[in-house]
């Protein structure tokens, strides 16, 4: 009897890619270096680029309905979360190409690097399960947080074309000299309110260090108020891992958190900010329930 060559179906891939996250508009080029780098005997790829902000929870949600199961974000944690958002407890897995500001899950999951590279290990890398956040039922997979961080998260979101490190380095210094500490119900008062899931908010700013992606625990970073000859030690202290060691941070891990407010507050969302009605802040973990090419 004769054998037939077996023929493997091809596995259709969506890389999703967001023109407007990180400083390198040129994104067009990704289409060529796919076609190129991806493995096309093993994936069928296809392209689509994000037209504007959630465009890419609706593409997911659209592709997911029509079969795809392997999804690739190109962009920022912005692009990542509105993907992600859309997979948690799902069979579909998501592959992360860094092309932000921050980065700060690939960093934090070691898959921060050349897009040549990123695109060429796709299908070596092993679906492993993540926890994800949820700040009041608004999932994030990154960070989340209050106060300080949340007016950065606004003030960067209004720099007309404006993004990358730099206008984060710009945007937090311009937001320091006229930000006021926030108010707890029982009179505490709050400088920032970080929830990590991840250790970094990017940039490898640790602002909650010890947080492990798959532990079945959410990180807290509780900054108080502090005299500006603070400021010095404390930026040395999150970027070299030490932040919850300042006598300026209560930092705690549990599976949940709440708080309350006197005002309603200006929250962000793996970098993205949102305007709270309610006072209360409540944080949840979804253990093991988005599947990450790792
Ligand atoms: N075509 C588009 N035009 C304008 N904004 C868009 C478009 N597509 C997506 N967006 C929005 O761009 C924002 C920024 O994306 P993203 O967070 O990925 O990049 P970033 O902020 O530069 O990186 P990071 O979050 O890692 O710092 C997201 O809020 C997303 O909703």
């Amino acid at each position: 009897m004769k054998n037939t060559p077996l023929t493997l179906a091809k596995q259709p891939i969506l890389f999703v890619i967001n023109p407007n996250a990180g400083t390198d508009r040129r994104k067009e080029g990704f289409k060529d270096l796919i076609h190129k780098y991806l493995d096309t005997n093993s994936f069928d790829p296809h392209i689509v680029f994000t037209e504007r902000a959630k465009h890419a929870t609706e593409l997911t949600k659209t592709y997911y309905q029509q079969g795809i199961r392997e999804f690739v974000a190109i962009g920022g944690d912005g692009t990542i979360n509105e993907i992600g958002k859309e997979l948690v407890n799902t069979e579909a897995n998501l592959s992360l190409i860094s092309k932000g500001s921050g980065n700060g899950l690939a960093r934090h999951l070691n898959l921060y690097e050349n897009e040549i590279e990123g695109i060429k290990k796709i299908p070596a890398r092993k679906p492993h399960k993540i926890d994800v956040g949820l700040l009041n039922k608004t999932i994030f997979l990154c960070t989340a947080g209050v106060g300080f961080d949340a007016l950065c998260a606004h003030r960067f979101s209004e720099i007309p074309g404006g993004r990358g490190l730099k206008a984060y380095v710009r945007t937090a210094f311009g937001s320091y000299r006229s930000f006021k500490s926030i108010k707890l119900l029982n009179g505490q008062e709050v400088f920032s309110l970080t929830f990590g899931n991840a250790a970094q908010f990017g940039n490898n700013a640790f602002v909650t260090p010890l947080a492990e992606i798959d532990d079945g625990l959410l990180d807290c970073s509780l900054v108080k108020p502090h005299p500006w000859y603070a400021v010095a030690k404390l930026g040395q202290q999150l970027f070299t891992k030490k932040i919850d060691q300042s006598v300026y941070v209560e930092y705690q891990r549990a599976k949940s958190f709440e708080f309350d407010f006197e005002e309603p507050q200006l929250i962000h969302i793996d970098g993205e900010a949102l305007q709270q009605k309610e006072k209360h802040i409540e944080v949840n973990i979804i253990e093991k329930a988005l599947s990450i090419r790792i």
